[in-house]
């Protein structure tokens, strides 16, 4: 049947990423469209975080996920690389009913993380029900070339 695009305002939303690699770096450029500041719980970060700490974007937390590190959170993202890290951070999350997105197991996430394309006002998420991100990334791909090649 597919996802309903339920645009959310997240501006007051805490939020926590768990991990900091290539996957949570992609996905916090994004987040930074739409929010301003963003807590990360990680061993290391990779140089675009490090960036984003300076910044003032990003909180880093520089140790492991330990279960309790959710309770201050309104949302969670887990991007680790270590699969029993991110299953912990699913099972507290859906203890304490928060959104939650889980980058290594669709099924354990409550939102799927979509390909943003965002011109002014005008914000799209595409996403495949987490059937297809190649098909996705492609879809966003066109339409961000339709929108800009407009403007020429
Ligand atoms: C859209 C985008 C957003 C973003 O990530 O920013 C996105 N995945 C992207 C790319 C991508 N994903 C993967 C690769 C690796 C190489 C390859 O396989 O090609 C690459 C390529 C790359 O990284 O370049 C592997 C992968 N993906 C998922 C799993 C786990 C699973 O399926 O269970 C695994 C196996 C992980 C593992 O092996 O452990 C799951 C999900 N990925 C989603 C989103 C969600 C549904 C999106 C939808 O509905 O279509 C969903 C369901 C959940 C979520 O994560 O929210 C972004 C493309 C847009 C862009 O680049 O602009
Ligand atoms: N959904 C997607 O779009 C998608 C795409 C590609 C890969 N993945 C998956 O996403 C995950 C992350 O991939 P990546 O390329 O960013 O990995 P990466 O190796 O670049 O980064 C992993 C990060 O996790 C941190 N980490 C490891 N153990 C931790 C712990 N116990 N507590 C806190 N932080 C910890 C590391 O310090 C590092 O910053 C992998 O499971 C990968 O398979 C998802």
């Amino acid at each position: 049947m597919g996802y309903f695009p339920m645009y959310t305002d997240i501006r007051d939303f805490k939020i926590l990423m768990v991990g900091g690699g290539a996957i949570a770096l992609r996905r916090l450029k994004t987040l930074q469209m739409f929010h301003e500041h963003i807590t990360v719980i990680s061993l290391s970060v990779c140089k675009g975080i490090e960036d984003m700490v300076l910044d003032g974007f990003v909180t880093w937390i520089s140790r492991s996920y330990v279960p309790g590190d959710l309770k201050d959170f309104d949302m969670v993202l887990a991007a680790t690389d270590n699969r029993e890290v991110n299953h912990a951070v699913f099972l507290e999350a859906r203890r304490e009913k928060m959104p939650v997105n889980i980058s290594d197991c669709k099924e354990e996430c409550s939102f799927y993380f979509p390909s943003v394309i965002k011109d002014g006002d005008i914000v799209i998420g595409v996403t495949s029900g987490g059937t297809d991100h190649k098909k996705t990334k492609q879809t966003a791909d066109r339409i961000r070339s339709l929108i800009w090649n407009q403007k020429d």
